[in-house]
């Protein structure tokens, strides 16, 4: 019911005679895949009245460092910025590579998007729309496109269901699970101490960010639409190895939540469940256990349809 209620809400457009807030719009890159001029493009196409877009680029020479120019010259329309060469501020590389382009940005609100994420022509009015007085921090809830080949099948399911389902509960329950790959921010209070540099001593920025946000009283919250994931680089050995740096970090960060994580996995939790019931009514563990999963797969059917649509 609460995943019907979030995602993809038609929200009321803000009113005529209020302005539209600017959004300054920080996209770190590093590298070059297939999609990615196709998904820096959404940015230039987005319908929203004020924005503009820094792009920050790690390294002096790298191939993004032309496809964001002929881009910037096929929308002269669009207010952009190309930053080349990081600032050290800290371990974070990605907090480095944006440090200079945040001290430079124009408007109040920033949006933090990762280089494979994909725009939907709505999608920054969407994040906008939940950006209210009490509100500090809206971000988007990972998810991916339609992409060919197994590895994208499984990326797509896992954060469709596995992941959907804790990210949902968590926002319900206004506990910190923010990762942040599409994040739209206040900058005024993140200046307070000290702008973004100060999390470049993280790894997982993203969490303490958010952590910040919440121990100053700010609501954070997810947006109606999805982060659309479509970088061109899609294999099952940088998924595992992906998923891997997030649960070290989690260990790291929040050790207590790791311990119960096998325990929101349909497979350990069944077996607890069948192993109970038949001690406790003497049920059949076997027919226990197989009613289980068979619910457990419908139920993240139903999600992933949820997300997707
Ligand atoms: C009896 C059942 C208890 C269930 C406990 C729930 C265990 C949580 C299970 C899975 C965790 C999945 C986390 C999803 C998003 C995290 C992605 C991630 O690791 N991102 C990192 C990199 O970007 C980022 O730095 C970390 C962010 C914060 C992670 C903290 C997650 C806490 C989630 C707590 C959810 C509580 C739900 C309670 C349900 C009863
Ligand atoms: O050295 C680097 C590495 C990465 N980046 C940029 O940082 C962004 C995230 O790249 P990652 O390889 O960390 O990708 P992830 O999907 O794992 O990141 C995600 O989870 C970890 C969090 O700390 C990140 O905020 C979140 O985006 C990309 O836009 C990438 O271009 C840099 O600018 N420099």
């Amino acid at each position: 019911m609460f995943r019907k209620y979030k995602l993809h809400r038609k929200l009321p457009q803000p009113a005529l005679d209020e302005p539209y807030p600017g959004v300054s719009i920080l996209k770190p890159l590093m590298g070059m895949d297939s999609n990615l001029a196709a998904n820096l493009e959404t940015f230039f196409t987005m319908s929203y009245p004020l924005y503009e877009l820094l792009f920050c680029i790690e390294e002096e020479v790298d191939p993004a460092v032309t496809v964001v120019e002929e881009l910037i010259k096929k929308y002269p329309k669009v207010s952009a910025k190309l930053f080349k060469g990081a600032t050290t501020v800290g371990v974070n590389p990605k907090i480095n590579n944006m440090h200079r382009a945040f001290e430079e940005s124009v408007y109040e609100l920033v949006l933090v998007s990762d280089s494979g994420i994909k725009m939907k022509e709505d999608t920054l009015l969407d994040m906008v729309c939940y950006m209210t007085d009490k509100t500090g921090l809206v971000h988007q809830m990972p998810f991916t496109c339609d992409r060919n080949g197994f590895a994208a099948t499984l990326e797509k399911i896992y954060f469709g269901t596995a992941q959907s389902r804790i990210y949902l509960v968590a926002d319900l329950l206004r506990v910190n699970c923010h990762t942040g790959m599409s994040t739209l921010l206040r900058k005024s209070v993140l200046k307070e101490n000290g702008g973004l540099k100060t999390f470049g001593c993280y790894l997982a920025e993203d969490f303490f960010i958010c952590k910040y946000f919440l121990d100053k009283g700010w609501r954070t919250t997810i947006s109606s639409q999805p982060a659309l994931q479509n970088s061109g680089l899609c294999d099952v050995n940088s998924f595992q190895a992906r998923l891997t740096r997030w649960a070290k970090l989690r260990v790291a960060m929040v050790p207590l939540v790791i311990i119960f994580e096998p325990l929101s996995e349909c497979m350990v939790i069944g077996a607890c469940a069948a192993w109970a019931s038949s001690v406790l009514f003497q049920w059949d563990s076997l027919a226990f256990y197989l009613i289980h999963i068979l619910l457990w797969f419908i139920c993240d059917w139903m999600l992933l349809t949820t997300v997707q649509v």
